[in-house]
């Protein structure tokens, strides 16, 4: 029999491309989400479970009915800008979402967790790769959040006997290559989404925030890695830490390749075959000038090897599962009000 996987947060870009990846390695995952940034209908790979993470007992309940082996924590607030006006939003729902999820496996003898966490906990890296050693001096409440809820790991681990990886993602971009799945927020803040409403006429233009960071054009610099080459990432963790496993690793997750927001813009030119317009706006507060990736530790002890390196694949995958978006909501190109 497959083994069961309770993915919170199951609902969402990254989840349910997780829960795609966990299908097609023999697992059955079943998704917690409450549905207020996750798609019911991305749920197609097992069981959608309506809750709340902050709802211990419910968490508890479905934990009994469903005997996970374990559990994957993806539920949480995951906006950096937003993060830096609503802390509290972040505190509730990554700190104490993620207490909730642990006391709820403390109660059930569950010993298992992968967690979603992010390169936003080293802050602004002092070296051009980032390696998991780094220090961790984040510079807003959404990076801080995860830095702490990897140290509850920790001292879970350390405590109770429970197993945990902590995944430490860089930029999520593209979408399921089969197009079944894929980035879809509500409001959309993120670089790649947004530029491509743009080259599909939904939105007037691109506002780039900051051109004054010490990169070669000014702009910021990020790491982008595919979708479901994370997903799969989440696979090999759970992997690992179901056949023995350490105690309570953490692994960068990206492909060790910077882009600034101006070579996305042209990549993104260049795939939707579309002039994209862009508007200087000021820097966005939270913003590091620059994060890129060392992945070898994820490499060598998960044997994680990303496929979809490429930028341009990232692209024409995300563009192909935006322009179907909009086909199945019947929405035409349109460029909303201001
Ligand atoms: O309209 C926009 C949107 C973004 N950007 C820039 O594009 C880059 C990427 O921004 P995103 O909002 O797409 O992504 P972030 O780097 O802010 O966030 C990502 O990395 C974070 C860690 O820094 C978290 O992990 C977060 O969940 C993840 O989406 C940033 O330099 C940002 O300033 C713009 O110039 N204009």
């Amino acid at each position: 029999m497959s083994e069961t996987v309770l993915v919170t947060g199951g609902a969402g870009y990254i989840g349910s491309h997780t829960c795609k990846e966990l299908n097609k390695a023999g697992y059955f995952p079943v998704v917690y989400d409450h549905l207020s940034t996750g798609y019911a209908e991305f749920v197609k790979w097992g069981p959608l479970e309506i809750g709340d993470i902050l709802d211990t007992e419910r968490l508890i309940q479905v934990i009994i009915k469903y005997t996970p082996a374990a559990i994957i924590h993806l539920a949480g607030s995951a906006y950096v800008g937003e993060s830096v006006i609503h802390p509290s939003l972040y505190y509730r729902n990554n700190v104490q979402g993620t207490l909730s999820v642990l006391q709820a496996m403390k109660s059930t003898g569950i010993r298992n967790i992968v967690l979603s966490s992010s390169c936003a906990v080293y802050g602004i890296p002092s070296e051009p790769f980032i390696k998991e050693s780094h220090p961790q001096v984040p510079v807003n409440p959404y990076g801080r959040t995860k830095s702490i809820i990897e140290h509850m790991l920790h001292d879970f681990a350390y405590a109770y006997g429970i197993k945990a990886v902590s995944l430490r993602y860089f930029n999520a971009a593209g979408a399921d290559p089969d197009g079944e799945i894929g980035e879809q927020h509500d409001p959309e803040t993120h670089l790649i989404p947004l530029l491509l409403d743009v080259a599909a006429g939904r939105r007037s233009h691109l506002d780039i925030y900051g051109d004054d960071y010490p990169s070669e054009d000014g702009t910021c610099v990020r790491d982008y890695v595919h979708v479901s080459d994370l997903a799969n990432a989440h696979v090999k963790a759970m992997d690992k830490i179901l056949n023995g496993g350490s105690y309570a690793p953490c692994y960068n997750l990206g492909n060790g390749q910077g882009y600034s927001v101006l070579q996305i813009v042209r990549a993104a030119e260049r795939v939707t075959r579309k002039k994209i317009a862009v508007r200087l706006a000021p820097r966005r507060i939270g913003d590091p000038p620059r994060l890129v990736c060392d992945s070898s530790l994820a490499q060598s002890e998960l044997e994680w090897i990303p496929q979809y390196c490429s930028l341009e694949v990232m692209l024409e995958h995300a563009w192909k599962w935006h322009q179907k978006r909009y086909s199945l909501l019947g929405i035409s190109a349109q460029v909303p009000p201001e």
